[in-house]
Order: C-alpha cells, then sequence, then structure tokens
C-alpha cells in the first residue's frame, strides 16, 4: 500500500440512480476523508451533479490518479465516460449507462490487480441496464470473478450484529433446490471461514442454515438437509472449520445476533438478505469473499425513487468505504492469512 492510507476506487454505478449523490455525500464527510484516499470512477457531469444534490461544497477534480491527501475538498474522479443529459435521467437506466456502469467496473478491477489502488466500493447498477449494453452478468459479483480470474467467490453481508454468505446468490427461486449442491454449500463455508478469519473476526464460529422449513422435517418437507447440506458441513468440520447444520432458519437468526455465530450461511437470496436488511439497512455493507482484490459495496439497490431528491442516505456507502479501508489495512499487514 502506497502513502499511509488506503487508496479505494469507488465505480460510480447507475447514473440515473442515487450513486453519485451518495458518494458525494460519503466524500464529504471528513471522517471518510481521515482514513482513505478516494478515486471515483465514472462520469463527471453526473459527480457534479450529484455533489450539487447532496448539497456539499466538494468540487470535481478530474484526474488520472490518486490525489494528495490534503486537496479535501475535492472529489477526484478519474473520467472514463461523458453522458449525455438524456442518458442519465433520474429513474430511466439507458444503454449508455449501462455501458458506463461496466466500464468504471472493469477500471476498477484493472487498478486494484495492476497495484494502483488497495480497493474497490462500489456504488449500486441496475444489472438490467449492464445487460441491456451486451454485457451478461447477474451483478458486480460474477463480473468481478471473472475479470480476476476467481474460480469461487461468495457473496457476504455484513453488519455489526450479523454476517451472511450466500450459497446461491442471483436466482430464480425455483432453480434454488437443484443449485444447491454438496459442493456449493462446502465451498461457501471454506471461503466464509477464511476470509472471515482474515478480514473480520479470528477462528470464526459458523452456522449453516437449512433450505426447508424445520430442516425437512425428517424428509416429509425435502430432503435437501440430509442428502446434501449435512454431509457439506460434516465434510467442512473434518477440515477442522468449526462449523455446525443445517440449522432451522426460522429461529437461527434469533440466536445469531445475539453473538452465538460470526456467520451464517444461507442458502439463497431472500433467506439471509431479509433478516440482514431488517437490522442493518443502514450500514450494511456487501463484501465479494473470494476474489484476490478487495471488494465492498452498498447494501442497497439504485433506489430510483429517491434519486436526485437529495434524501437517499450515504450511511452504507460509508460503511462500505470504511470496511473497504479496514480490509485493506488488514491485507497490507499481511495479517490473518490461514
Ligand atoms: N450492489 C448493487 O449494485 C445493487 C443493485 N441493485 C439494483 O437496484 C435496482 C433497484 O432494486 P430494488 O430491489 O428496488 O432495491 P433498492 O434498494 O434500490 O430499493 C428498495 C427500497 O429501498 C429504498 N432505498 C434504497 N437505497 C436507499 C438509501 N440509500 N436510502 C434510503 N432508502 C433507500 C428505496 O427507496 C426503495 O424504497 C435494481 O436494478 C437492482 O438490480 C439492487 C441491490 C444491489
Ligand atoms: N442483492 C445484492 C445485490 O444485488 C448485489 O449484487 P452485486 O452487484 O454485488 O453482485
Amino acid at each position: 500500500m502506497s502513502n499511509t492510507k488506503p487508496r479505494i476506487v469507488i465505480t460510480m454505478g447507475d447514473p440515473s440512480g442515487v450513486g453519485p449523490e451518495i458518494i458525494a455525500a460519503a466524500l464529504a464527510d471528513p471522517s471518510i476523508r481521515r482514513i482513505c484516499r478516494p478515486l471515483v470512477i465514472g462520469d463527471a457531469g453526473a459527480m457534479a451533479r450529484g455533489i450539487a444534490i447532496a448539497g456539499t461544497d466538494l468540487r470535481v477534480l478530474r484526474s488520472s490518479s490518486f490525489i494528495p491527501e490534503d486537496f479535501s475538498d475535492a472529489l477526484p474522479i478519474l473520467e472514463i465516460t461523458n453522458l449525455a443529459d438524456e442518458d442519465m435521467r433520474f429513474g430511466s437506466p439507458s444503454i449508455a449507462g449501462g455501458e458506463a456502469m461496466f466500464r468504471a467496473i472493469c477500471e476498477a478491477a484493472r487498478l486494484c490487480l495492476a497495484g494502483d489502488a488497495d480497493a474497490i466500493a462500489t456504488a449500486p447498477i441496475s444489472k438490467e441496464a449492464m445487460n441491456r449494453a451486451g454485457h451478461l452478468y447477474p451483478g458486480h459479483t460474477e463480473l468481478l470473478a471473472e475479470l480476476t480470474g476467481a474460480e469461487r467467490v461468495v457473496m457476504m453481508l455484513a453488519g455489526t450484529q450479523l454476517r451472511v454468505t450466500l450459497v446461491t446468490i442471483h436466482e430464480s427461486l425455483a432453480d434454488v433446490p437443484r443449485l444447491v449442491t454438496f459442493e456449493g454449500v462446502l465451498d461457501t463455508v471454506r471461503i466464509t471461514h477464511r476470509d472471515v478469519h482474515r478480514y473480520f473476526k479470528r477462528d470464526p464460529r459458523i452456522s449453516v442454515l437449512a433450505l426447508n422449513p424445520h430442516c425437512g422435517e425428517g424428509g416429509m418437507f425435502g430432503d435437501e438437509e440430509g442428502r446434501i447440506i449435512a454431509p457439506a458441513v460434516e465434510a467442512a468440520r473434518r477440515e477442522g472449520i468449526d462449523v455446525v447444520g443445517p440449522l432451522s432458519a426460522d429461529t437461527l437468526f434469533h440466536f445469531a445476533v445475539q453473538g452465538d455465530y460470526d456467520a451464517v450461511v444461507c442458502m439463497y437470496h431472500d433467506q439471509g438478505l431479509i433478516p440482514l436488511k431488517l437490522l442493518h439497512f443502514d450500514d450494511g455493507v456487501n463484501v465479494t469473499l473470494g476474489l484476490p482484490i478487495i471488494r465492498t459495496s452498498v447494501d442497497h439497490g439504485t433506489a430510483y425513487n429517491l434519486a436526485g431528491t437529495g434524501r437517499a442516505s450515504a450511511e452504507s456507502m460509508k460503511a462500505a468505504i470504511r470496511m473497504a479501508a479496514d480490509m485493506a489495512l488488514v491485507k497490507a499487514s499481511g495479517e490473518g492469512e490461514l
């Protein structure tokens, strides 16, 4: 890590959504500027508009690299597009905007892989717009996995009281039972254990949820627990991982938030994200585990109904930047590797 503070690249996300204004609000916060050197990747016009909406007095500073720490009134931006007004109307994601989102993520990954940035914090994209622009990925997670050559990545959402990781991510609910596999559960437990240990909590205690009510009730309501999840948990235990499960999803979170578990492995998106957002809508962070680079994100989407109003909370964006900076410091220290 060059200099003293972690260098965090912040991708602008969808210019039609709340991304630019929450980034501006976050970077106007002195507590954020104290802990990192930021570089936004995106569109200078969209960011200037975001600065005005957020009501900050930052000034856009076009720059091809990180700027000195004492320029705290500047919002440094690596400009990769020059979008027309009609391509960034609030609430109307465009194909040009989708292309801009994609290019920002690619450039951020390139900088981190080259060692020219220490971590990425991403603002929300429209997955639909990125796909309509011809980039066929369910989200950042899968795109970053491909860009960095990561074989298997895991989506984690984290707050102070709860961390959840997902075996399946953006899948139709109807497909989930088929996609919950022995390898998928085991790999998710392994990656959760390795990266939570490295960055968040030494020797984490992990629980794994059931897929079906009452753990399948002895096979009456499904057999994935006995056939797939329990053997994967047992295999992880044999590797020395402190993990239990499958456990009934309806009660487990009650115990997890009391501190019984450092991470909860969930079978599908809403199983984990509903409790997480109930507790941590404002300060939750999405982290991609298993990448060779550090990537955090807000826990929310583009919030089209709020875009341009200045009413969107910037707290999750700030939490994502803080977590990226903390993780970069851990990585630089070389601590925590198994
Ligand atoms: N990391 C990412 O890039 C993510 C992107 N998305 C994308 O966002 C788009 C919209 O998805 P939705 O399911 O509607 O989720 P959403 O999170 O955009 O909105 C759900 C509700 O939460 C509110 N909300 C969201 N962020 C807020 C903030 N910062 N402050 C206050 N209220 C906020 C919205 O106003 C809305 O009422 C989709 O295209 C989806 O793909 C969704 C989640 C994550
Ligand atoms: N619901 C979380 C989400 O959609 C984030 O996806 P990603 O863009 O981080 O892959």
